[in-house]
């Protein structure tokens, strides 16, 4: 099973070759976003070295000041005593100037990754063709937009800086202890062994109870908008208590794993604090026999306990870092996924512009299957003039969406060629496709904004007359003008709501106005009572007139005004005629309108 794109992005139980591929692609998106970044990368290095080596030198100009300006003062000589507080008050303003540089860079750093990605993030996904989304949860985008972005700020914003600024501080600390006494550089050699293997400890339980942290975490997003996206249907079904119960073993699920977390944080800093006093005994004891003895002064007694101490204080920052770290990569490497994958319906490399499209759409030979094991549309040839009105019906998973979808390019046939005015649909240019072939679908979609914003959708550059107008071919104008605030009407505030019927007639005001060559009205009419519906086929009749329309209705009143009528059945058509011919004949249209008919008596 291959890891490229989000494909294997729930498993935990990647190969070795899986991973490495995985972590590989992370690398190279960071790569991406780091390296415009490089200059203020290295100075916010250097800013976090120097401040480092300043804060290292405390100590030993402690023991200088000890060790030899003390005695000198006592000799009436100020200059050693000066010296060292003015060297330690240099260490501490450089060190503090160092500081405020590098939060500043590398905050500057952070925003500019982060911001870099999440437009990144959200142009790619919107690119995406129809066939990712469907598939692709929305609780899961939305996770990569918010969670997996914050975790990848937390590591930006502290962790790496965090990083960069103990290894360097622990390093400069060693050497310093080592120069100024090499048998206290022993004692922390000896401590480093049981330390490795306390943090090796750490690292081992913790990887596997982040990760279990992050899932549980990202379940309890996903399941809150799965519930808030069908909140109608849970509503309905009364299925709140369910979900609640669901919901709270999800609670409980991330609140178990959390406090095993916490667990180990309980054993590990303590660990380490311990192993910490134990260290700064043993130097004070080494280091006391030998102030007795003579071999080592007191200021350099205390400059090594001091840095024995200080060594082990960025030791939890680590732990820390670790758990960023891991959150950080592992929403790095489903990011990443995201941003590999393709668009299924690619735009052409070598686009053909079709500037008046005359709406004449041809299949041929033409197969399609969603998934490889399942084909939907058996091999098949189709033939619709330019200027024809075609209503598609048939039963329920019979094929027609997918037909349509087709049509409008949402995917792209599994063999063969769908033209338009003879030009493939997969050498168009999107921009002239997006033009000729408009398909409004049930449910009808508004964008937050005006009714008029609503639809002019489907041509920016309308004038408001234009909008009135459309608005008034679909039989819409009537009951804009009743809205609040008319045609200014805020679709999303509160008594700017519209109804389904409203909203489809608002779609349709927009897909005329665009004035598509091709128009495919999916069960468009479905939700329009009986007089909007009459009200609406006024409209469409003379809409329809100069394009070619594919109309996929359940309502047999809509298939009136067609001039051809398709029966499809599993992915078949097995009728195809003008409405009379085929209500005349003995097929399943036929049976279907003497149902109908019968129905309306
Ligand atoms: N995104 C998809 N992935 C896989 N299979 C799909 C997808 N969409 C539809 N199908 C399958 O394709 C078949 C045809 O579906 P389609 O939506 O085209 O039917 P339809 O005739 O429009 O049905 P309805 O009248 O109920 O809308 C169905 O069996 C359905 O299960």
């Amino acid at each position: 099973m291959s890891v490229s794109g989000v494909q294997g992005e729930e498993r935990l139980d990647y190969t070795r070759a899986e991973s490495r591929e995985i972590r590989r692609r992370s690398v190279r998106l960071l790569g991406s976003l780091l390296r415009p970044q490089r200059s203020r990368l290295w100075l916010t290095a250097l800013a976090v070295v120097l401040s480092s080596a300043a804060q290292a030198a405390g100590p030993a100009i402690i023991a200088y000041g000890i060790d030899s300006g003390i005695p000198a003062l006592v000799e009436q000589d100020w200059f050693p005593a000066g010296l060292a507080v003015l060297a330690y008050l240099a260490t501490g303003v450089v060190g503090a100037f160092l500081i405020a540089v590098y939060i500043r860079l590398s905050a500057r750093v952070s925003q500019a990754v982060l911001i870099d990605l999440r437009t990144r993030v959200f142009l790619h996904t919107q690119r995406l063709s129809l066939e990712f989304h469907e598939s692709y949860t929305s609780g899961r985008i939305i996770s990569r937009q918010t969670s997996d972005l914050d975790a990848i700020r937390e590591l930006l914003d502290e962790g790496l800086v965090v990083l960069v600024r103990s290894f360097t501080y622990m390093a400069f600390t060693a050497l310093a202890l080592v120069l100024l006494d090499p048998t206290s550089g022993l004692v922390l050699l000896g401590a480093l062994i049981p330390m490795t293997l306390v943090t090796r400890w750490f690292q081992v339980r913790s990887q596997a109870l982040f990760r279990r942290s992050r899932v549980a975490s990202a379940s309890l997003i996903v399941k809150f908008v799965e519930t808030m996206t069908g909140i109608r249907a849970v509503q309905a079904f009364r299925t709140e208590r369910r979900n609640a119960d669901e919901f709270g073993d999800l609670v409980e699920d991330y609140r178990d794993v959390n406090a095993k977390v916490l667990g180990l944080f309980t054993v590990f800093n303590p660990a380490l604090a311990f192993i910490g006093a134990v260290s700064v005994a043993a130097t004070i004891v080494l280091g006391g026999f030998r102030v007795v003895e003579g071999s080592l002064a007191i200021g350099a007694l205390l400059a090594a306990v001091l840095y024995v101490k200080r060594f082990f204080d960025p030791m939890e920052d680590v732990a820390v870092f670790y758990n960023g770290y891991q959150s950080a990569s592992s929403a790095l490497e489903k990011i990443s996924g995201v941003l590999e994958e393709e668009p299924s319906v690619p735009d052409p490399a070598h686009p053909v512009d079709l500037w008046n499209a005359n709406g004449h759409v041809r299949f041929e030979n033409v197969e399609f299957a969603y998934t490889r094991d399942r084909v939907i549309l058996p091999r098949f040839d189709l033939d619709l003039p330019a200027g024809q009105t075609i209503a598609l019906v048939g039963s329920t998973g019979a094929g027609k969406t997918t037909l349509a979808k087709l049509i409008a390019r949402f995917y792209d046939p599994s063999d063969g060629v769908i033209e338009l005015d003879g030009i493939d649909l997969r050498s168009l240019h999107p921009k002239d496709l997006r033009r000729a072939i408009v398909m409004v679908t049930q449910e009808a979609y508004l964008f937050s904004g005006s009714v008029a914003d609503n639809i002019a959708l489907g041509k920016p550059d309308a004038t408001f007359g234009e909008i009135v107008s459309a608005a008034r071919a679909v039989g819409a104008h009537e009951f804009i003008e009743g809205l609040p605030n008319g045609y200014d009407t805020d679709v999303n505030k509160r008594g700017g709501r519209v109804s389904a019927g409203q909203r489809q007639l608002i779609s349709f005001a927009r897909a005329f106005l665009a004035n598509p060559a091709v128009l495919i009205l999916d069960e468009a009419t479905s939700s329009l009572d009986i007089p909007s519906e009459r009200l609406v086929q006024e409209g469409l009749q003379s809409l329809l007139a100069d394009r070619t329309a594919i109309i996929i209705a359940h309502r047999l009143s809509t298939v009136a005004i067609a001039d051809r009528v398709l029966v499809m059945e599993h992915g078949r058509i097995v009728e195809d005629g003008s409405p009379a011919d085929l209500i005349g004949g003995e097929g399943r249209f036929a049976a279907l309108h003497a149902a109908w008919r019968d129905s309306l008596v």
